[in-house]
Parts: structure tokens; C-alpha cells; sequence
């Protein structure tokens, strides 16, 4: 038995908030036309998956997210028999309801999977477009809107977490960075409701944290630090708490870096 799954769960009603920062839409809009699997590459909080859902309303397809994480296996993409009172019975997995009904599935840092879990997607992404479920002996073609998209973050991963040259080499690329500081101020004002000069500050201050990317510090604050850090503030807690709160604390460990950070902060601030 196969229980059955209407994604209409997935998708998404309203459009997301996004601002576009280069030709992005245009080559994934490009990718999708051939049903290209896309890799977004880029680092953390920058907004590859609020691309991704804006991109999933756009085509008016449903978007099945998977967080991948290095004890995932195939199974959990896949499907497995489940136990139940009316006996045994199949479910699909997050990857095989797109597959089988047609949508975007998008794989979330998928470096974290292990190398046997990714090798699952080798069929899909590729001119077969196939799933083969070897539990269930069925071999299950792609519906003709199954996309696949993954998100890689290139900067985080040392020499043996990384993707395999067959894995890499299916997808079509798109470099993701944070966004050039006016539209960056701009997000900031939108997501966290704050006013411009506000804004700005924030994006000077995570100016100053990238420019220690490897000085101790193995990325700068993110986009989506500075909206925390704005919502902290637009709540009434005081700039400097909502900066160590939302950024410095978060970011690093490291007493040195930290004490480092806070002075380019600092400096920053006056
Ligand atoms: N171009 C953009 N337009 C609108 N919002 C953005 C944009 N870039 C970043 N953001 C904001 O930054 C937040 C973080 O972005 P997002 O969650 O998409 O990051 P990510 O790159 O997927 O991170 P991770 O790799 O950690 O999953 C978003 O929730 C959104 O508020």
C-alpha cells in the first residue's frame, strides 16, 4: 500500500518578500524551463532560501525543503515501509512526493549528508531523471515539473566535507553573496521594521565583521544577523545590546576574535 500525498501543503500562497540582486531569476527561470537541477552557492543567511521560495511562487510550484544533516540516509530523501494497524505500508519521502508529483525540492546544505545519502539524487539529476526505490522495486520517473535544487556553502566545509565531482558537476550554479550594502540596508529596514540610518548602521557593522573573515572569524555576520539584530533594537533593547546579542555572542566563541570584533564595532558605532 502507498499513501497517496497532496503537496498543495507546499505551496506558497502570498508572494515572498525578495529582492532580486542580480541575474538570478533570469538563470533560474532559464534552468527551469529545462528542468536543470540548480545548485545555489553562497554563504550563510545571505538569502539563497528565500530565493528559493520566491522562485517556487513565481513557477507556481510547490517547494519541499529537506535540512540535510550528516545522519540522514537515503531513506529519509527516499521513503520506507511504515508499521501500522492496517499493516505495512509505504511513504514516501520529502524527495520522492516531488518526484512523483512534480514541485521543487530544495536540499539545504547538502555537504552535511553523507556522500552514500547524496548519491541518490545521481539518477534524478541527470538525463534519466529517474528514482529508482529499491525497497519497493519501483523505479519512479521524474513528473515533468520536478526540479531539484540544492544549497551549497563553498566557504564552510573543510577539504573532506565536500561534494563529489559526479554530484557537483550535475548542477547548474548560482553564486549567492551578501547583498551590495544600500539594497542590504533596504532588506534590513523591511524585515526588521527599522528606519534607515538604523539600517545603515547595521550594514557598516557587518562591513567591519567581514572584513575579519579569516582573521578568526570563518564567515561575517550574515544578512539575517543584521534583521536580528534590527528586531532586537526596533524592540527597545539598546543598539550596542542588540549588536552583541544578535551578532557578536552568536558568531564566534572565541573570547580574542570576539573582543576583536567588538572593537572594529566599536569603532563602528562612533
Ligand atoms: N535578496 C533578499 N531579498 C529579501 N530578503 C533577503 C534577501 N537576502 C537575504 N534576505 C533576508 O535574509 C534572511 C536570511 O536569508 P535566507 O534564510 O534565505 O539565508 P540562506 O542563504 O538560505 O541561509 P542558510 O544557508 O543558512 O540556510 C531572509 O529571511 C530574509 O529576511
Amino acid at each position: 500500500m502507498l499513501v497517496d500525498t497532496d503537496l498543495s501543503a507546499y505551496r506558497i500562497a502570498a508572494e515572498p518578500y525578495y529582492r532580486p540582486v542580480g541575474d538570478e531569476v533570469a538563470v533560474f527561470e532559464a534552468a527551469w524551463l529545462h528542468r536543470l537541477p540548480v545548485m545555489l552557492k553562497g554563504p550563510t543567511g545571505c538569502g539563497k532560501t528565500r530565493f528559493v521560495e520566491y522562485m517556487a511562487w513565481r513557477l507556481h510550484q510547490p517547494l519541499i525543503t529537506v535540512a540535510a544533516h550528516e545522519d540522514m540516509t537515503a531513506a529519509d530523501l527516499a521513503g520506507r515501509f511504515l508499521l501500522t494497524p492496517e499493516g505495512t505500508v509505504w511513504h514516501d519521502g520529502p524527495l520522492t512526493q516531488a518526484v512523483r508529483h512534480g514541485g521543487i525540492c530544495y536540499l539545504d546544505e547538502i555537504v552535511e549528508a553523507r556522500q552514500d545519502t547524496t548519491v541518490v539524487i545521481h539518477p534524478l539529476t541527470d538525463a534519466r531523471r529517474i528514482l529508482p526505490l529499491e525497497k519497493r522495486g519501483e523505479l519512479v520517473s521524474a513528473h515533468p515539473d520536478f526540479q531539484l535544487v540544492i544549497s551549497y556553502n563553498p566557504g564552510y566545509q573543510s577539504a573532506v566535507k565536500d561534494l563529489k565531482e559526479s554530484t557537483k558537476q550535475r548542477f547548474v550554479a548560482i553564486d549567492f553573496d551578501y547583498p551590495v550594502p544600500e539594497l542590504e540596508a533596504e532588506i534590513v529596514m523591511r524585515e526588521a521594521c527599522v528606519g534607515p540610518d538604523l539600517a545603515r548602521t547595521l550594514v557598516s557593522i557587518a562591513a567591519c565583521s567581514r572584513n575579519l573573515r579569516g582573521q578568526g572569524l570563518d564567515e561575517g555576520a550574515s544578512t539575517r544577523m543584521l534583521i536580528h539584530a534590527g528586531r532586537l533594537a526596533a524592540g527597545g533593547v539598546s543598539l550596542e545590546a542588540a549588536v552583541h546579542a544578535g551578532i557578536v555572542l552568536p558568531i564566534t566563541d572565541d573570547a580574542e576574535v570576539r573582543e576583536a570584533l567588538g572593537a572594529a564595532i566599536a569603532a563602528c558605532l562612533a
